[in-house]
């Protein structure tokens, strides 16, 4: 079972290895050849080899662990919530490979310890699920839910608003419809507190 967090390990239990450049420049030269391009033409010589470094950046989060990027805490005794909205993201949905990208919008309410992290933080935690083969709904829930075991909050709410490149460029080709969604944790729940966590979110 590939763990739902961290995503450190693959089905059948198998570490996630290195990436593989000449691999991926060897699928993507195959790629060329299946669509009908001839490969060795000025133009794509150096395109394998691009796309393979392109690949390596993008999914670049599947080497990356939350509890290496959540490590800044301070203890500051501060129990309301803190929220960071309009945090840009790009994901490459798993289903086409082809990009989402939106915005992310961030809160969580500290451990009683008063246990806090940077702001910046929020933004390269997102960061590090969204550069992954991925669906919304879990780049949306793992969020919350790193905040909630790493930070030991005492809620989290996290909502991405977001469009699909495999639904305006291909398929339906309806560009700018827009799917938000939504992962709420512990206090947040609550239904004033969601409330009013909502309203901050949705205030322009
Ligand atoms: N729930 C969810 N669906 C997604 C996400 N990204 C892409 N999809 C959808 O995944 C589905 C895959 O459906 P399939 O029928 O297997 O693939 P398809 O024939 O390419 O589907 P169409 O996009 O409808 O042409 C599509 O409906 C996509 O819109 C996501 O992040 N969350
Ligand atoms: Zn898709």
């Amino acid at each position: 079972m590939t763990d739902p967090v961290t995503l450190n390990t693959l089905a059948g239990g198998r570490a996630i290895g290195d990436f593989d450049e000449k691999r991926a420049e060897s699928a993507i030269r195959e790629l060329l050849i299946a669509v009908g391009e001839d490969p060795d033409r000025e133009g794509l010589r150096e395109t394998p080899a691009r796309v393979a470094r392109a690949y390596r950046e993008i999914l670049g989060g599947l080497r990356q662990d939350p509890e290496d990027v959540l490590t800044t805490t301070f203890d500051l005794g501060h129990d309301e919530m803190v929220l960071v909205k309009d945090i840009e993201i790009v994901s490459l949905c798993e289903h086409h490979l082809l990009p989402f990208h939106g915005v992310a919008h961030i809160g969580y309410i500290p451990a009683e310890t008063g246990k806090i992290t940077g702001l910046s933080k929020l933004a390269r935690l997102v960061d590090v699920f969204a550069r992954r083969p991925q669906v919304q709904e879990r780049l949306t829930t793992q969020v919350a839910d790193s905040l909630m075991r790493i930070l030991e909050a005492r809620g989290a709410i996290v909502v991405i608003e977001a469009e699909h490149m495999c639904m305006s460029v291909r398929g339906i080709r309806k560009p700018g419809a827009k799917t938000t969604t939504s992962a709420v944790r512990g206090q947040l729940r609550d239904s004033t507190t969601r409330a009013e966590a909502m309203s901050l979110i949705l205030a322009r």
